[in-house]
């Protein structure tokens, strides 16, 4: 399995407002890359919280990449994944419409009600007690065929999959506006790390739109 995650941030580093509002931080060529990505990926995955403040669809755009999808003999569309504990995702939520397959990755504390609406809508994976298992989680994933698989957020998941070892690349493009709030959405929010840290190693560096768009590979942890 491949790991990709892929997120805009403001120049000072927020995925969002302070009221979790949707901001467009890209451009129309940083939309368009991220298109060419989710098209290139088995899956797209994101957590709850993106669900609740977004409610993103999650799918590929531009249908000359779904022809090519079709072509290769993939779905049209990629799957979509949501890390979702409690069985959170509304039943009326864009990812659970007809146009791809929705997987929802529970805990085993959703309730049964929520089990039972979301089974009518998404494959269910359970894995973990109170939260997501994310490694068990993404094993049964790879079960399905899920090997190549774009993450975009929020900073709750991110941090949780780099906690866990699971990231092999990051893709982030910072964006032309301030965002500000303390309390605004950062790419790795978590608990945070305090002695061993994620290191990357910069692949490339790009200018796109009137932002910049920087691909790094994560190469190990170490402490400090
Ligand atoms: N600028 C960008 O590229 C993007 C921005 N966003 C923004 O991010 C915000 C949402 O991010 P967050 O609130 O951080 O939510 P999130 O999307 O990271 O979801 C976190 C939630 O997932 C659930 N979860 C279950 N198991 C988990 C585990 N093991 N680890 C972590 N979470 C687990 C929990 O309910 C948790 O609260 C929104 O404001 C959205 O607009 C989201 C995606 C992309
Ligand atoms: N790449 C990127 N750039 C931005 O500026 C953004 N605001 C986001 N947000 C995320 O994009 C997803 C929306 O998907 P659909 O267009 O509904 O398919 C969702 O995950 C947003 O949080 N991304």
């Amino acid at each position: 399995m491949h790991v990709v995650v892929n997120a805009a941030m403001s120049a000072d580093g927020k995925l969002s407002s302070r009221q979790r509002d949707q901001i467009a931080i890209s451009g129309e060529a940083d939309f368009a890359r991220v298109d060419r990505l989710r098209a290139d990926s088995d899956a797209v995955v994101v957590g709850v919280g993106t669900v609740l403040a977004d409610d993103p669809h999650l799918t590929v755009k531009d249908e000359q990449l779904c022809h090519q999808r079709l072509e290769r003999g993939e779905p049209e569309q990629p799957a979509r994944v949501v890390i979702d504990s409690k069985g959170r995702t509304p039943d009326d939520a864009a990812i659970l419409d007809d146009a791809a397959t929705t997987y929802v990755c529970l805990s085993e504390t959703a309730p049964i009600d929520r089990r039972m609406e979301l089974a009518n809508r998404a494959e269910l994976v359970t894995a973990g007690d109170d939260r997501v298992a994310l490694l068990r989680a993404f094993a049964a994933l790879q079960e399905q065929g899920l090997e190549q698989l774009m993450v975009e957020g929020g900073g709750e998941l991110i941090f949780s999959l780099f906690e866990v070892g699971l990231v092999d690349e990051l893709r982030v493009f910072v964006g032309p506006k301030l965002i500000g709030g303390r309390d605004a959405p950062t790419l790795a929010d978590g608990g945070g790390f305090i002695d061993e840290f994620p290191l990357l190693g910069l692949e490339r560096v790009e200018r796109l739109d009137d932002g910049v768009l920087l691909c790094w590979t994560v190469d190990s942890y170490s402490s400090h």
